[in-house]
């Protein structure tokens, strides 16, 4: 007999499979490094009662078969998947699905969308070029054709947009998605934008009587395919609280830091971090061929000790051969560099090695290597750069 798991905020669920079911919940870490179609879905979330929102809850179907793969999973087997992915939603409390909406469909927006859609979620997408929206239509997604629409049909909106500019356009420009708020409805803005631009598109949206979180992510395209991403919260909690269920589909682990900024900020430092590593890497890689080792080799060495990072242990063996299939574009990469730059500066901070970098990313951008991998940074360390 199918049994009604209802979330609370203790995690604790109504049914006879409480006790299984409590442990896959704790057991949240392994189940997040589980690839997507083998991760059991979120089932639970808190739920503030003050909360503006209408409540969310987390209900599945789960058959006595099916509890016996909950046993499985706390002992680290894998779960039938198709199962779960089936029988998850997520409901308000008058019993309709909670409608989401998905804004800017580029490498990380398609993806993430896709995993919701994937996942059960009633999902609505728009996206400036329109022909991105249509693999995920054919998934399954409704579309409309502006911002403002999309967030005047659903309960809460996620935005996947390129820039501080472009995420300001999409939600304060003409039929942009503050248009299409109000009371009761969430913004999740998961862009990497500077604090000040997320304070004001916050504005704007509270302006509505909406709320707002920003939720950028750490991770790239294969990280968002397998709904491996990392987001770095701040903003509305209950909106965070209300969110929960769909960042646990596209992501791996969630971060709430508090006020609006502090999540920019973070996604900030860390790439900052990333593209100093990736420059120093590239130098280390033309240096070794200069000197007549071979730069595979120390690709690999270094793959072996304390600097070890996936991130070398990915992009290096392509940038060996001078390749670079874009997953991160090189252009967000600098964007990233100069936001970050302009953190630091705002509060005297010095970042040298940071800011010698940027410099390399914009070298890169004028050659023509924007939208290349960031990776391809390494070109602008070459004698002789490809146009
Ligand atoms: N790629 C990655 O590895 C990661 C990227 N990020 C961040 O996520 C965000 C998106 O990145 P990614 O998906 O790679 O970028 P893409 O360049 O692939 O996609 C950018 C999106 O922004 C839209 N867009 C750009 N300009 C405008 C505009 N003026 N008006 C409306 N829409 C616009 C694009 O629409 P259109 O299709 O019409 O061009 C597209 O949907 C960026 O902030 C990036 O820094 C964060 C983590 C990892
Ligand atoms: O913003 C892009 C981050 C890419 C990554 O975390 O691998």
């Amino acid at each position: 007999m199918p049994l009604l798991l209802k979330a609370s905020n203790r995690h604790l669920l109504s049914s006879s499979s409480s006790s299984s079911i409590a442990s896959m919940a704790t057991c949240s870490s392994f189940c997040a490094q589980l690839p997507i179609p083998f991760r059991p879905v979120p089932i639970s979330s808190s739920f503030p009662t003050n909360q503006p929102f209408k409540p969310f809850s987390a209900q599945a179907s789960i058959s006595p078969a099916s509890d016996e793969l909950f046993f499985m999973y706390k002992k680290k087997c894998l779960l039938y998947s198709p199962y779960l992915t089936k029988t998850f939603s997520v409901f308000a409390d008058d019993g309709s699905p909670i409608t989401v909406g998905f804004l800017g469909l580029g490498i990380m927006g398609s993806p993430m969308a896709l995993n919701l859609i994937k996942s059960g979620c009633d999902v609505t997408v728009w996206n400036r070029t329109k022909s991105k929206c249509d693999p995920l239509i054919s998934m399954g997604a409704k579309y409309k054709s502006s911002p403002e629409e999309v967030t005047a049909a659903c309960d809460v909106t996620f935005a996947m947009l390129a820039d501080p500019e472009c995420a300001v356009e999409v939600a304060c420009g003409n039929h942009g998605a503050v248009s299409g708020m109000g009371p009761g409805k969430g913004y999740v803005d998961v862009s990497t934008v500077d604090g000040g631009t997320s304070k004001l598109i916050s504005g704007h949206i509270k302006a509505s009587g909406a709320s707002f979180l920003e939720a950028p992510v750490s991770g790239s395209k294969k990280p968002a395919e397998d709904g491996q991403l990392i987001f770095l919260t701040a903003g509305d909690k209950s909106l965070y609280e209300t969110v929960s269920p769909f960042l646990d589909i596209m992501g791996k682990s969630r971060f709430y830091l508090g006020e609006v900024g502090n999540g920019a900020a973070m996604k900030l430092i860390v790439n900052m971090i990333m593209g100093s590593m990736m420059a120093t890497f590239s130098e280390g890689l033309l240096l070794s061929e200069k000197v007549g080792l071979d730069p595979s080799v120390l690709v690999e060495v270094v793959s072996k000790g304390a600097i070890s990072a996936p991130m070398y242990a990915l992009k290096g063996p392509s940038m060996v051969k001078s390749l670079y299939p874009t997953a991160f574009p090189l252009k967000h990469q600098q964007k990233d560099m100069r936001l970050a730059l302009g953190l630091a500066e705002s509060v005297s901070q010095p970042t040298p090695i940071s800011a010698a970098a940027n410099e390399l990313y914009k070298v890169a951008k004028s050659h023509g290597l924007s939208d290349s991998d960031f990776s391809a940074v390494i070109e602008a360390l070459k004698g002789k750069v490809q146009s």
